[in-house]
């Protein structure tokens, strides 16, 4: 008898929590020595990538939230937008509230606006984590877990200590809990920039598949040819020009991508830009070619250059 191959996860976390709250030291104890390698997501996305958790089972890949760890514009107007924009796009938030502080003013704010979060389009989880749990003695903890429970409805409520490592390995298991089922990002956890592009171009893949899956087995592969940010955009409203091709293998094909007048490729469009637009977290203009590469599945070469 076979075994079925383990389930892989993977997806995004971000931490949020007042300044102090103990996100930098609970990023790097998860990390652990990954973290040095870290050098920040290319400069096409709002995120930046503080480490990734490479595990057998899963990649968790911890992301920043800009302005979200800022005492100042932490009640500034832009968190309001960039809690429902950024914080929807990722797997699952985590909320950091330290032990040794009373639940005050500046949580309860972060508070409802998570509650935004997950009542948001995506109804991304939050995971409310007690940090520094080594200052306080165990009565104070067990009071501060249930004001904490009193805050919001989070998904869990774990204690940590980042400092001692105290339950730093149960907080990465419920954190994956709540990544969808997906195949590494950034192979070998390490950072380059082509996991976005697989990404990128499995996103078109699936759009172009959408309903035609019958007629087009198999015989359809993307190619990104870039991702560049669109100069002279205004910083707080970038856009990002992708370019793909479509590779079918023979004309009839072609014009089942495209249909009538252009009309499913539009439509396929639609689609796609909307998912590339969750990845990247920023507008994308998306130009599709579609081209007859004839019978790629079986040419070595062709093959190559389609990264198979
Ligand atoms: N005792 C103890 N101290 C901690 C723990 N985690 C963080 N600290 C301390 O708390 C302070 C703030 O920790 P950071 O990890 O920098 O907090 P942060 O939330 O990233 O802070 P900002 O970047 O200002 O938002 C530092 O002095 C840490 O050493 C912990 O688990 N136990």
């Amino acid at each position: 008898m076979t075994t079925p191959a383990p389930e892989h996860r993977s997806g995004f976390a971000c931490f949020v929590g007042r300044p102090n709250a103990g996100k930098s030291t609970l990023t790097n104890a998860l990390v652990g020595q990954k973290v040095a390698i870290t050098s920040g997501r290319p400069q096409t996305t709002r995120h930046t990538i503080r480490g990734i958790v490479h595990r057998d089972d899963a990649q968790l890949i911890l992301v920043d939230t800009p302005g979200l760890h800022r005492p100042r514009t932490l009640l500034g107007e832009r968190l309001n937008l960039l809690v429902r924009d950024t914080l929807s796009e990722v797997d699952v938030v985590a909320f950091c509230l330290p032990a040794d502080q009373k639940v005050g003013p500046g949580d309860r704010f972060i508070a409802q606006q998570l509650a935004d979060v997950m009542r948001g389009r995506r109804g991304t989880p939050v995971v409310a984590v007690v940090t520094k749990t080594d200052l306080v003695d165990r009565d104070t903890l067990a009071r501060h877990l249930m004001s904490v429970d009193a805050l919001g409805d989070w998904a869990d409520i774990v204690p940590v200590s980042g400092v001692e490592g105290f339950q730093v390995d149960t907080l990465a298991d419920v954190l994956v809990s709540y990544l969808p089922e997906g195949p590494e990002l950034y192979p070998g956890g390490e950072l380059t920039d082509e996991p976005e592009s697989v990404m990128v171009a499995e996103l078109v893949r699936e759009a172009a598949l959408e309903g035609v899956r019958d007629e087009l087995p198999h015989s359809l592969a993307v190619v990104v040819d870039e991702i560049t940010p669109r100069e002279d955009r205004d910083p707080a409203n970038p856009l990002v020009d992708v370019r793909v091709n479509i590779f079918v293998e023979r004309d009839s094909q072609k014009a089942i991508v495209i249909g009538k007048g252009g009309s499913r490729l539009r439509h396929v469009g639609t689609e796609a830009r909307r998912g590339i637009e969750a990845l990247l977290g920023t507008k994308v203009y998306l130009d599709m070619r579609v081209k007859v590469a004839k019978d790629w599945q079986r040419d070595p070469k062709q093959l190559n250059r389609l990264g198979f």
